[in-house]
């Protein structure tokens, strides 16, 4: 039986996916072969030794402590794409709650509820306070143009925005994507000093972190709306704060909002929402799940955000999968020790990436446990385990 532990909620039609037979799943487990999980923190938590991997319903994982899992050998998925849909359709409502003030007009509107016959005429007295512009012609800056942020361009072009992009290592596929009429700034400075509004669809890394501060509020058009449904770490929020009070920034439409923040009117705060709408939530978990199953019944890798890719169509009775350091001569020596056991491979693939190396190893006969401890014994193999495809 594998243990599946969630930390959050996970959508059940992904976790319908699991065969109870083969599958335990429950929030507490104090030793899973494998979690799913969404936002929740996972930086001080410890974790067992029997955790093979680590699937993000999701696309963030920056809640992740990633490197720390690539040296125990866990593999990390995250489903790339499965929420960006939900989150473009909240930015589209994020830039028009920043130009429209409708939020507060709906809050005014309530307030007048005890008005009786007056409310009619009060409605057409002050509206004007609460006029504001249209998207239409006006420029959006997107910083990121990955799965969300290619979405939101070509829905920002059907506005009829003028859409500008920023994104030195955009992927081929989403460069595919991406409307033709998106223009393409060559810096991040060029971006921010021509933009109406800003929207951020960046993962938060080192890199990343305090992307947008006081110096770059400071070369932005005065009156700029900046839209956050990234992460909250991306934007320096005192500096944010101060550029609100200096009249250099507007509105800050963020998902990720603090006890600063919040206390400011120019902000306007959203509870984490992008991903949540059921489609995306069931979109991440069957993703995940499939990811998930694919890696512990076949040893495949699919959407690892810290290991290769690595599929291969199952060939022998028993299959190997090999994780070890990317240094030289591993193949050597982990194949050596199956042929001085007289074991034979009917088939194999290796793949790497950055400082590690993954194999599938396809083998006729069994493994006895004392190999399996010699594979274990090689200097700069991280983590082996023994597949019975027969009985998954
Ligand atoms: N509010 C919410 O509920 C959600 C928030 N997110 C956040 O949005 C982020 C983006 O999500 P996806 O578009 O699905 O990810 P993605 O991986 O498809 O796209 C990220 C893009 O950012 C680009 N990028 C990385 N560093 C950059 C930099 N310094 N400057 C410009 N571009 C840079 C990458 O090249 C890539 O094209 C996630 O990492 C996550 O933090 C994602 C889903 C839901
Ligand atoms: O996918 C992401 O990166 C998100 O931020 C969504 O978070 P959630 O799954 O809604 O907790």
């Amino acid at each position: 039986m594998y243990k599946i532990q969630t930390l959050n909620k996970i959508a059940t039609k992904g976790l319908d996916i699991f065969p109870r037979d083969k599958y335990e799943i429950a929030s507490e487990f104090s030793n899973p072969d494998a979690i799913l999980v969404r936002s929740a923190k996972m930086h001080d938590m410890p974790m067992g030794d029997r955790l093979l991997a680590i699937a993000r319903a999701g696309a963030g994982t920056n809640n992740i402590p990633v490197e720390k899992c690539t040296e125990r050998g866990i593999v990390v998925f995250n489903t790339p794409g499965a929420n960006a849909n939900s989150v473009k359709e909240l930015v589209i409502a994020g830039l028009l709650i920043s130009s429209r003030k409708i939020i507060r007009s709906i809050e005014w509107v309530r307030s007048i509820a005890d008005r009786g016959d007056e409310i009619p005429a009060l409605v057409e007295k002050e509206k004007s306070k609460f006029a504001g512009p249209e998207l239409k012609g006006k420029t959006l800056g997107i910083i990121g143009l990955g799965a969300i942020g290619v979405m939101v361009a070509n829905a920002a072009i059907a506005l009829e925005m003028d859409v500008v992009g920023y994104d030195p290592y955009i992927s081929v596929e989403a460069a595919w994507g991406l409307s033709s009429k998106v223009r393409r700034a060559g810096t991040l400075e060029k971006l921010i000093r021509e933009a109406d509004y800003i929207s951020l669809h960046v993962p938060l890394t080192d890199d990343t972190r305090g992307l947008l501060n006081y110096e770059k509020f400071k070369l932005m058009k005065k009156g700029v709306k900046i839209l956050n449904f990234a992460r909250g770490g991306l934007v320096n929020n005192q500096d944010i704060l101060k550029a609100i009070e200096e009249g250099l920034v507007d509105r800050y439409v963020t998902d990720f909002p603090d006890e600063t923040l919040l206390k400011c009117e120019q902000v306007i705060p959203i509870p984490h929402l992008g991903a949540s709408t059921p489609e995306a939530e069931e979109n991440c978990a069957v993703m995940a799940v499939k990811q998930l199953r694919d890696f512990l019944e076949k040893g495949n890798i699919r959407n690892s955000v810290n290991f290769p890719n690595c599929e291969m169509d199952i060939s022998g009775n028993t299959r190997l999968v090999i994780a070890n350091k990317n240094i030289p001569d591993m193949v050597r020596k982990i194949t050596a020790v199956l042929g001085e056991s007289n074991i034979n491979i009917s088939d194999m693939l290796n793949k790497h990436r950055n400082s590690i190396a993954y194999n599938i190893i396809d083998v006729d006969g069994d493994i006895p446990d004392t190999l399996m401890h010699r594979l274990r014994q090689i200097e700069g193999v991280i983590m082996v385990r023994c597949i019975k495809p027969e009985n998954n």
